[in-house]
């Protein structure tokens, strides 16, 4: 299993080691040992997963609040997405910055999104899963969003049609108006 840094602190590429052989192949998906011996020490309490149908959704930006901000192990099981990180803890030097990564059923990538950080993705062709660990439960009271779009982030999503959007996503605020109690080093 390898991890690899990106750009923002503590949003990481995992790679899992995949075994293969006549029949196909087997990998492991998480293992606790491995993220602790990585430094990255999480307990994941719920497994999410999700379908799109058309190529071209954008699911996000979205993150719950304190005290129930979630860290992410994101991965997409069937197609292609485009996946996205931004730093919204507030005193951050990387406050308002993105990363983004294409996780396939491919190249079996994952991403680690950290408490503090908003995510979202874009499906890069038809019919995708996702799968996701978080570590704190869903609280839809907790639950907020961020413009897919806002020109502060600048996110280069890599298709240039409009996204299909939830009626949530549509509406969601500016980076600068979102309800928002992180704290870079808190
Ligand atoms: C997130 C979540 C949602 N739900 C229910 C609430 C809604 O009735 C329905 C769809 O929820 P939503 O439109 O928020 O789903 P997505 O747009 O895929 O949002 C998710 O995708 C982006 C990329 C994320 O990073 C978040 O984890 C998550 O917000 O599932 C639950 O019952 N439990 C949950 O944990």
């Amino acid at each position: 299993m390898k991890f690899s840094k990106t750009n923002l602190d503590s949003v990481i590429i995992v790679e899992p080691d995949v075994f293969g052989d006549h029949r196909g192949w087997f990998m492991e998906t998480y293992n606790e040992s491995n993220f602790l011996k990585a430094g990255i020490s999480v307990k994941f309490v719920q497994d999410n997963q999700s379908f799109s149908a058309a190529k071209g959704t954008l699911r996000g930006l979205h993150y719950q609040l304190n005290p129930k901000a979630q860290t992410k192990l994101v991965r997409c099981t069937r197609g292609s997405i485009f996946d996205v990180a931004v730093d919204i803890r507030k005193g951050s030097p990387t406050y308002g910055n993105w990363f983004g990564v294409e996780l396939s059923a491919e190249n079996h990538k994952q991403l680690l999104v950290p408490k503090g950080f908003a995510h979202g993705f874009m499906t890069l062709t038809e019919d995708v899963e996702v799968q996701y660990k978080v570590d704190e439960l869903y609280a839809p009271e907790c639950d907020r969003g961020i413009l897919w779009n806002d020109p502060t982030i600048g996110i280069e999503w890599p298709i240039d049609v409009e996204p299909i959007l939830s009626e949530k996503d549509q509406k969601a605020p500016l980076l600068k108006n979102a309800d928002n109690n992180f704290n870079y080093g808190a």
